[in-house]
């Protein structure tokens, strides 16, 4: 199977090349260039398969040119051992008769993104031999809070591989700032950037476009690729598990063979929700993509006016992996709904790109409100949220589960659809202690670490391990760099 840049599709390469590179040359998206179809009787297949035998059966349709054997290996060592604090590594629980949750924060950082970033640096370092490059790899990763520590514990200490994370001053929470910061391994470095998510992607994908620093890391024997989902092999581990949640509930008798399903997604960059609409392509009967935004509701307003418009007011707020303005894989959703026409693609982000903007015809338009529903929470309702599922179910969730929850009963109440739904849980509530406490009631709030054993103490919910793990942790990072210098930081973190 070949991948292809949406912007150009000619540029063509194999998956090992794709997952190695990152991005295309022009900045487009490696995507592949067709997309295997599960067989008829494929879901079935893996009903009692497990997570990581899961993760072959899906991961082998899409990476020909690694062996199962290869891949198999990997599932072990990225889902198995003690790497999760869940045996069914991202498991689906039953929140009511019609509506379950799939949390996907049960590994080493707490957020969904280890579910992907503890694959990809085997991928990519197999890729690496595979391409036979001889060059170390710099991955350069923008994050809004989750991202950032699951590539930096991915890739802790990888040979070949060294890893620099930007994330945003201001736009993390204490906790996530905190587990990045005191980051260990002899391969990584993290810095924040004076601005918000966006000048740190931005920047990100500048300094993969600057010809000068390419060729100075050449010299060095170093090219960059990335850990963001705007790489292949971050998407691809996160299809898994929208198939096995399916099989999941197939296997416990929720649903029979052929049920549709929706799944209701809290969305920044657009590679979790891409990943779902994948597996939908693939065969799983997913009926609704149900897309959630917190205020930066710029995916709410393509989705139902199919025109994008990012000249907003960014708002730095409770669920901040979601405080995006552009959303990098929306490009790949582009691709696919204008069948592959990169010219158009190519069109569509040099607009973006000059003015901010750009509006998509009536025939896709039509395509995105079939398979796509979307919604937004602010921060007061997505309090409100967090407090009534821990009154009424006693299950105590993170803001953006929560902006989930909320959005998919704004859906249900404006569609009137039963059909069954699978939220998607994307972080420990514990990363984000001290909104989750104020949406309890709690107005005193503890400092520092002190602050995760106040949260577990009045629910009694334990802290994970991980997290637990932060009070004996030393601080190793506090660097700070404005959006012009971020090219400067890489020089020197490679030096
Ligand atoms: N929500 C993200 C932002 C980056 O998204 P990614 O999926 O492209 O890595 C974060 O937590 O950093």
């Amino acid at each position: 199977m070949y991948y292809v840049s949406t912007r150009n599709k000619q540029d063509r390469c194999t998956a090992a090349q794709a997952i190695a590179r990152g991005l295309a040359a022009d900045g487009g998206l490696m995507t592949p260039e067709v997309f295997p179809k599960l067989s008829p009787n494929g879901l079935n297949t893996m009903r009692d398969m497990s997570y990581q035998q899961r993760a072959v059966f899906i991961m082998n349709s899409y990476l020909d040119d690694f062996t199962s054997f290869e891949l198999s290996t990997y599932a072990s060592k990225a889902y198995g051992g003690n790497k999760f604090d869940a045996k069914e590594v991202a498991p689906v629980r039953q929140v009511d008769p019609s509506t379950y949750c799939l949390e996907l924060w049960h590994g080493p950082t707490c957020a969904f993104k280890d579910m992907a970033l503890q694959m990809l640096p085997h991928l990519l370092t197999a890729s690496l031999k595979k391409n036979q490059e001889s060059k170390t790899v710099c991955i350069l990763v923008a994050t809004s809070g989750d991202t950032g520590k699951a590539a930096l514990e991915g890739f802790r200490d990888v040979d070949r591989t060294r890893i620099l994370v930007f994330y945003p001053k201001d736009g993390v929470s204490a906790i996530q700032e905190l587990q990045m910061n005191t980051q260990e391994g002899g391969n990584v470095g993290v810095c924040s950037v004076v601005g918000n998510f966006d000048d740190a992607q931005t920047g990100v994908k500048k300094l993969f476009s600057d010809e000068i620093l390419r060729e100075q890391l050449a010299e060095r024997e170093v090219f960059l690729s990335s850990a963001n989902s705007i790489n292949w092999g971050r998407v691809l581990p996160q299809i898994v598990y929208y198939v096995s949640a399916y099989c999941d509930l197939l296997r416990d008798e929720k649903i029979q063979k052929g049920d549709p399903i929706n799944v209701c997604v809290p969305t920044g960059n657009f590679g979790n929700i891409l990943a779902a609409y994948y597996a939908k392509e693939m065969g799983v009967p997913i009926h609704k993509l149900i897309c959630a935004s917190n205020s930066n509701n710029v995916l709410t307003d393509f989705i139902r006016t199919g025109q994008y418009d990012r000249n907003r007011t960014f708002y730095n707020t409770m669920s901040p992996s979601m405080d995006i303005l552009i959303s990098s894989n929306l490009e790949r959703m582009l691709f696919a709904l204008c069948e592959h026409d990169d010219s158009q693609v190519r069109e569509y982000m040099s607009q973006l790109n000059a003015t901010g903007m750009y509006k998509v015809g009536p025939n896709i338009q039509t395509k995105l409100s079939k398979i796509f529903a979307a919604g937004y929470c602010d921060d007061a309702q997505t309090q409100k949220v967090i407090g009534r599922m821990w009154k009424e179910h006693s299950y105590l969730i993170d803001p953006h589960t929560a902006v989930a929850f909320d959005v998919l009963d704004q859906y249900r109440q404006e569609s009137g659809d039963a059909t069954p739904t699978v939220v998607v849980s994307t972080a420990s509530p514990f990363k984000f202690c001290d909104s989750v406490l104020g949406a309890l009631g709690v107005t005193e709030l503890a400092e520092g670490t002190a602050i995760l054993d106040q949260l577990s103490e009045l629910t009694g919910v334990p802290v994970p391990a991980p997290l637990a793990a932060l009070k004996n942790k030393n601080v190793r990072f506090q660097n700070t760099v404005s959006k012009e210098h971020m090219v400067d930081k890489v020089l020197e973190m490679l030096s």
